[in-house]
């Protein structure tokens, strides 16, 4: 699907964007001539049904895997040879769908320890009084930012499920990405965290953009603003939720008839 590279007068900015993007596995091909952009203050939903290629898309624009072919470019610079880490410092974070949270820390404790990574304070074991401030400051405004200020000090393991997803959102804000990748944040939740982490998505879009694979389609309907599908390694349609739920190959992909 051709779709424009650079930003049309009515569009957000493009902040990542992918072009013939393909992957081979061996003989068999993975993914082939995707192209895709992500704006700045949109939701762009990646769907499809099970072993279409997104899973390999998210590692390709992340660097975790190198593409056979096409090419990866984040904040007009072209990455597609870049390594994952220079990428991460770059602004594209991922997030991953198995919790990277400690949870024997609290959640202050694991901002904390999430925001001295891109301060490059890890290795230090003494820490200006300043600095430690400012670290604090900026934990609790996080803490506040994703609702999570009665849970403070409670720790990570003793949260809900989808406090846990917040709490995993919240540590990669702490890298204060451009753009955020999240893979599948609604799997196995139940109705009311599914609205709740609906929401704090929803509100940490607002400035950066997100990239999403979901497969709760009520969730890719309520909050994402662009949707491309995916079929065996292919877009098949993109657009809004209305445009590419009307699509009849999106409709035999899902439900394997037309009907
Ligand atoms: N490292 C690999 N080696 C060989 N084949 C692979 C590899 N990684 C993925 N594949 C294949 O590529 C195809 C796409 O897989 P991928 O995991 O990207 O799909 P997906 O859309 O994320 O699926 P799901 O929704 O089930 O997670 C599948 O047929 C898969 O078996």
């Amino acid at each position: 699907m051709a779709m424009p590279a650079v930003d049309t007068q009515d569009q957000p900015r493009v902040v990542l964007s992918a072009r013939g993007l393909g992957r081979d596995f061996g003989g068999f091909t993975a993914v082939n001539d995707v192209d895709l952009d992500v704006r700045h203050g949109l939701i762009h939903a990646l769907i499809g049904p099970n072993g279409a290629g997104k899973t390999t898309v998210f590692n390709l624009l992340t660097k975790f895997l190198q593409p056979t072919r096409g090419t990866i470019t984040l904040l007009g610079t072209d990455i597609t040879r870049m390594r994952p880490d220079r990428v991460a410092r770059m602004g594209l974070v991922r997030s991953f769908q198995i919790s990277a949270v400690f949870p024997h820390l609290t959640v202050l404790e694991n901002l904390r320890v999430a925001l001295q990574r891109p301060a490059g304070l890890a290795v230090q074991f003494w820490l200006p009084l300043s600095t430690l401030n400012r670290l604090n400051a900026r934990a609790e405004a996080l803490i506040d930012d994703l609702g999570l200020t009665a849970f403070r000090d409670t720790r990570a393991a003793d949260l809900s499920y989808g406090r846990k997803r917040v709490l995993e959102i919240a540590t990669t804000l702490a890298l204060d990405p451009e753009v955020l990748l999240l893979d599948e944040p609604m799997a196995g939740m139940g109705g009311e965290d599914v609205q709740m982490v609906a929401d704090i998505i929803r509100n940490v879009a607002r400035d950066r953009a997100v990239l999403m694979v979901e497969h709760n389609l009520a969730v890719v309907e309520d909050i994402c603003d662009e949707v491309t599908v995916l079929q065996r390694g292919k877009i098949i349609a993109h657009g809004d939720y209305a445009t590419v739920s009307e699509n009849p190959q999106v409709r035999t992909a899902y439900m394997g008839t037309e009907a």
